[in-house]
């Protein structure tokens, strides 16, 4: 027997007096701590019991473990031995054989699993690294511990979402069982809302709609759990001696530095894609965070501190640079932090309680305010911020109700169909509600996810609140029939493709290269492709233009995107990813399901108002002097063309897809006056503000009017002729009024005005438009709303034309093809 040392223990008081008692001989009740998805030390329920169990509930060793999964990670780079093999080969992706983790999340892994290892160290305790898979390595860990003498007392982690986590778990548990160690399995503490705090009797009852579940969650600010006190130092239990841990198994070896680690990770990798677009010059990684627990809690401290935290409601739907949102999603993704740390945080600043955000506008405010609630006077950012992580929760709970059906080509939709009903009871009570609740925001602005609401809601309020339950199965207002179940995807796949597939299997394996490189001529999805290839992060304003592209313009088996964006997503997380690509493939969770399609082009004139974002991202496009060409360079003049060198790339000559799109150049109006009115219904009487904040910003007042994307950006493209939107009461922000005077074509801000008079444009010459934003409380709703400009008189098309005409989209269906074999 091997004498357990006590050498290598912690040395505070508390460990070092429980490590003396058990020197002489092995552990007797060790704590096998397996750590995955939850890379942190703070507000950690696992390490918080571990560090603060009663004396009669001690464990005399700790083994803290982490291994990099075989089955998910490619782990060939841990071979240091000339000639031996993986055993576990290269996980690919089920429908496209693609890696399932690429560079940049196996690097930022790598960082995250080294944080935790460092902060391990200086609280006195340590981490064991291993690699293969989770059952394998706790089964010789166990055995080699029985053969030293020393005894398991108990296994704990943290459960998580998806099919090979489960399966992880219960074989751990099995293993538990036939040693007799105790099986813990922890509820996953790092979402906004605790599990045990939702209300849901079961998953079952979770509401096939967000708004609907959030409307349950309000007010979202007193929902999360407090935060847990910080781990004390020496206060886990004593770290297990290594000489009683099974080495790392053949013919793997763990690296002794984050440098080695990083490379070993990202090794078999790096070279997914041989002939990958060169990275541009100039631009800059969105994301250019390192994992771990300490990264991103700094990340967090810096949002509140630089101010991007509470112009996050404006800012969020930005492209370019690090401040338009806030790039938590890896970190939580990997669990460096959890959401309720961002909720105090956040809070922190609310209430003015720590000083370090002293210096930004709206500390404190909550103390500040007087006559008004807390939920009132809470931050317009902040408070968005607190939704966004409410839509993160929706999208895990809603994997927990769906499970596999995550995966499958027709999403949730037969299961939707069988249990049509139910549903349109819950939808019927949230257009009821939403037809005399103009604050339904919430609902539109993870983007990806403007729920039902955002719709038509009154003709659809009429169907729903049919009390014949049966007829609810063929109602159009639902958006669920058979006939959606019949959509004929295309396949890149021979086996799997229709037999008269058009294109055909092959054309689609080579859109979809097209569509990888971000090759196919449509300027907002290329950019963003490139941006993911180059970086591993892609704004969710861009993420929704590129699986509603690939799902619904050119029809192709959505399942190739989520895979792709499964490999290179440095925040790839399994719920959020998958049920995303399902609500904008239209098989998921958004009513409006299969009716919403995102005009890229259109897109890109609101979004990417100067084209800076394509033009960083798409070099080829960079000489392109108008924004039309930019979005689609085929539309570009012959001699524009030669100047530039683009004739005959793929991109002009043959691109995937070909949307006609003119810009008018003027606002719609109608005869009643004012385009506003033909835009929206409802009830645009009650007074929001959008205050615009700085160059480029608008500045509006007015009626109230939702913000551009949520009216516009659904519109559905029916024959290739963009239809206009049907709106609703109580839009948020403002549109602006034409702005006296010519600004020959300049993208300068606009004040925007919604009386629709003239008003001064405000060319700032920083050439970007952005929407205006800012905060109202007029009848006690927000008003932070999109403040756009109109666009100038005579003005080119370079400038910003504003949403509130509807740009219009000519052609037939020859303009606007995918070109297999059509064009
Ligand atoms: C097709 C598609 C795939 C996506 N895949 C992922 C993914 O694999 N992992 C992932 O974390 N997010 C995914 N998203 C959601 C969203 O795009 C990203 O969370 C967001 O862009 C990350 O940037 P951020 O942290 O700056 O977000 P912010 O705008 O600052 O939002 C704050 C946080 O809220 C959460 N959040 C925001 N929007 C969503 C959303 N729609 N669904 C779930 N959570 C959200 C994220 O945790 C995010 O960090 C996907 C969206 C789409 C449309």
């Amino acid at each position: 027997m091997l004498v357990y040392r006590t050498t290598t223990q912690p040395s505070s008081d508390r460990s070092h007096s429980r490590a003396t008692m058990t020197a002489s001989k092995a552990p007797q009740n060790i704590l096998i701590h397996i750590i995955r998805r939850d890379l942190r030390t703070s507000d950690n329920p696992l390490f918080h019991a571990a560090a603060t169990a009663p004396d009669e509930e001690k464990f005399d060793a700790y083994l803290p473990l982490y291994v990099f999964d075989a089955q998910q990670i490619d782990v060939s780079g841990f071979i240091q031995s000339a000639g031996a093999t993986n055993p576990y080969g290269s996980p690919r992706s089920q429908v496209a054989g693609y890696h399932r983790c690429g560079p940049h999340r196996a690097k930022f892994l790598g960082e995250a699993v080294w944080d935790l290892s460092e902060t391990l160290k200086e609280l006195k305790s340590g981490l064991f690294i291993r690699v293969g898979r989770i059952p394998d390595v706790v089964e010789t860990l166990v055995s080699e511990l029985a053969k030293k003498d020393a005894k398991i007392g108990a296994v704990w982690m943290t459960s998580h979402e998806g099919s090979e986590e489960k399966a992880d778990e219960k074989a751990v548990a099995s293993l538990c069982k036939k040693v007799g160690a105790k099986w813990k399995l922890w509820v996953d503490e790092k979402y906004f809302i605790d599990d045990r705090d939702t209300g849901l009797e079961s998953i079952d009852k979770l509401p096939g709609v967000f708004t609907e579940y959030k409307k349950k969650q309000l007010p979202l600010r007193e929902k999360p759990r407090p935060v847990l006190p910080p781990i004390e130092k020496g206060s886990l239990p004593p770290l297990i001696d290594a000489a009683l841990v099974a080495p790392q198994s053949f013919p793997f070896h763990i690296p002794d530095s984050l440098d080695r680690l990083v490379e070993f990770l990202v090794a078999p990798v790096k070279d997914f894609l041989p002939n990958k677009p060169e990275y541009p010059k100039g631009a800059e990684s969105a994301h250019p965070y390192q994992g771990g627990e300490h990264a991103a809690i700094q990340r967090l401290k810096d949002l509140i501190s630089s101010g991007a935290a509470t112009t996050y409601d404006a800012t969020r739907n930005g492209l370019l640079g690090t401040e338009f949102s806030t790039k938590l999603s890896a970190f939580l993704a990997q669990g460096c932090i959890t959401a309720r740390q961002v909720h105090a945080a956040m809070d922190s600043f609310e209430r003015g309680t720590d000083p370090a955000f002293k210096d930004v506008e709206g500390f404190g405010a909550l103390t500040k305010e007087e006559g008004m609630s807390e939920v009132e006077a809470q931050n317009t950012g902040m408070e968005s911020i607190r939704t966004e992580l409410l839509w993160r929760d929706y999208m895990r709970l809603c994997h927990q109700k769906d499970g596999n059906r995550l995966f499958q080509l027709t999403g949730t939709l037969r299961y939707k169909l069988d249990h049509a009903a139910d549903m349109m009871d819950g939808m019927a009570s949230i257009t009821a509600q939403n037809g005399h609740n103009s604050e339904n925001s919430d609902t539109g602005d993870n983007g990806a996810a403007s729920a039902a609401s955002d719709g038509d809601g009154s003709a659809q309020e009429k169907k729903l609140k049919s009390p014949d339950k049966e007829r609810a199965r063929s109602q159009q207002g639902s958006g669920i029939n058979e006939s959606l179940l019949a959509k004929e995807w295309k396949s890149a796949d021979k086996e799997k493709a229709l037999p008269r597939q058009s294109p055909t299997a092959e054309e689609v394996a080579k859109i979809l290269e097209r569509f990888n490189l971000g090759t196919t001529g449509m300027g907002l999805i290329d950019a963003s492709q490139r941006e993911l290839l180059h970086t591993g992060y892609t704004s969710n304003r861009a993420r929704q233009n590129v699986a509603s592209f690939l799902a619904k313009h050119l029809d192709i088996d959505w399942r190739y995107g989520a895979e792709w964006y499964e490999m290179l997503l440095v925040d790839y997380d399994v719920s959020s990813n998958w049920a995303n690509w399902q609500y904008v493939a239209g098989v998921g969770n958004d009513p409006r399901g299969h009716m919403r399609i995102f005009n890229p082009v259109k897109q890109g004139f609101e979004y990417d108002p100067s084209g800076s974002y394509v033009r960083t991202w798409i070099p080829e496009v960079s000489g392109l002097e108008k924004l039309e060409n930019a979005f689609q360079p085929w539309t570009a003049s012959k001699e524009e063309l030669e100047k530039t060198g683009l004739s005959g790339n793929d991109m002009v000559a043959n691109p995937v897809k070909r949307i006609q799109f003119v810009v008018e150049g003027k606002p719609r109006t109608n005869k009643n006056g004012g385009f506003r009115r033909a835009l929206a219904r409802g009830n645009p009487s009650k007074t929001s503000q959008a205050n615009g904040n700085g160059s480029g910003f608008g500045n509006g007042s007015g009626n109230g009017y939702r913000n551009s994307q949520d009216v516009r950006t659904d519109a559905p493209v029916v024959n290739g002729t963009t239809r206009g939107p049907r709106g609703r009461g109580g839009f948020r922000g403002s549109f602006g009024g034409p702005p006296r005077g010519s600004l020959g074509g300049s993208r300068g801000g606009f004040n925007g005005n919604t009386n629709g008079s003239p008003s001064p444009a405000s060319n700032q010459g920083n050439g970007i438009l952005a929407p205006g934003y800012g905060r109202g409380r007029g009848g006690g709703r927000r008003g932070g709303g999109g403040g756009y400009g109109a666009p100038p008189r005579g003005g080119s098309q370079n400038g910003y034309f504003p949403p509130a005409k509807m740009p219009r989209v000519n052609g037939s269906g020859n303009h606007d093809q995918v070109n297999g074999n059509q064009n």
